[in-house]
């Protein structure tokens, strides 16, 4: 029996359709639209391309894109100006700085000088507290656009067995507490766990976020179990000079044995900006003081 492929593309699209449904009303009772503001430093090809999607989505959903690229030897002092800037500007309700920055700057210096109101990437401390407490903030694009996906396919994920692979501050954790909060029974592996796949192998959810391609085989993975892989890796393909994108699990194997598995691309990757966009809408419906229902999107 081979797996369902979770579409991660599809759903997203939905997604971003239902974000861009709420905006006139936002913006008739706001006077504006939402703003979102993503900062790029240095000239990353990988993330330029990201960068870009993120701005014409963010258009297409009505919203406002405010980009900012600076040069890769931009200090940290002058990056942390800018989010101050950000911080006061009323058109802004998102910040996001994408990572990874130079080498110069601190990161952790640099995600503690967003508003936390504004930290529509749930990377300020402020927001993880709020997540591994239970109280209202934000979250993590794609460990959230993980959570949407599993509900979507599972319902209620109380009492599962799940297995995080990877315990990265913006993957691995939140998606371990994200998957707790639903009363999941949650392991954490890593690059030092003990018998990787005997501990995937009892898993009826396994999430890999590790970074390294088709790390995960067919033979870990539990029949039947739901399969989501966070990876993104580029690697040689078809051709000289030719370069495709895999995830962190062998998707060839893992569709055999799975219930069902989310393909890379289109699978979490489209889902992470489509998750931004929902947060940039709470965000400005709490900064505007434009009453949001609770679970509307
Ligand atoms: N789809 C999307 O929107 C996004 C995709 N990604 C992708 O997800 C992947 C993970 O990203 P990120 O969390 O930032 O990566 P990090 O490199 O920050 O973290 C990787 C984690 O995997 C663990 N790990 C590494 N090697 C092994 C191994 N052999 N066995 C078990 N665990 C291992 C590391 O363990 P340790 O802590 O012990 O070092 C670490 O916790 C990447 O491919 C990235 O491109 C990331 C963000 C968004
Ligand atoms: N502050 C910050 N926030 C982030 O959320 C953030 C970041 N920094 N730095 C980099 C990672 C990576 N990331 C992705 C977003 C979309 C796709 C995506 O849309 N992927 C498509 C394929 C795109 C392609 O073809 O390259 C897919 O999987 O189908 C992937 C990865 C967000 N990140």
């Amino acid at each position: 029996m081979t797996a369902q492929i979770i579409d991660g593309k599809a759903f997203a699209g939905d997604l971003r359709a239902k974000v861009a449904a709420m905006v006139p009303a936002f913006r008739a009772k706001a006077g504006r639209a939402p703003g979102l503001a993503v900062v790029l430093v240095g000239e990353d090809p990988a993330s330029q391309v990201y960068v870009r999607n993120k701005h014409k989505m963010t258009i297409e959903a009505g919203m406002e894109s405010f980009e900012h690229r600076l040069p890769a030897d931009t200090s940290q002092d002058a990056l942390i100006a800018l989010v101050h800037q950000l911080n006061a500007d009323p058109s802004v309700d998102g910040i996001l700085v994408q990572l990874p920055l130079p080498r110069q700057i601190d990161e952790s210096a640099v995600l503690a000088a967003i508003d936390p109101d504004k930290d529509v990437d749930g990377f300020h401390v402020v927001n993880v507290g709020r997540l591994s407490t239970g109280m209202a903030g934000y979250v993590p694009c794609t460990p959230l656009g993980c959570v949407m996906l599993l509900k979507d396919r599972l319902g209620d994920l109380s009492g599962k067995d799940a297995v995080v692979i990877g315990r990265s501050n913006i993957v691995g954790k939140p998606m371990a507490q994200l998957l707790l909060a639903e009363n999941c029974t949650v392991t954490v592996a890593h690059s030092r766990t003990a018998n990787l796949p005997e501990v995937v192998r009892r898993a009826d959810i396994v999430v890999a976020a590790v970074g390294r391609p088709e790390m995960v085989k067919g033979d870990w993975i539990k029949p039947g179990a739901i399969v989501i892989d966070v990876g993104i890796n580029r690697v040689p393909g078809a051709g000289p000079g030719k370069t495709k994108l895999v995830g962190d699990v062998d998707f060839a194997e893992a569709v055999e044995v799975a219930g069902a598995i989310t393909p890379v691309p289109g699978g979490v990757g489209p889902m992470t900006i489509a998750v931004l966009l929902r947060n940039t809408l709470v965000a400005a419906h709490r900064l505007a003081g434009v009453p949001y229902e609770k679970g509307a999107i």
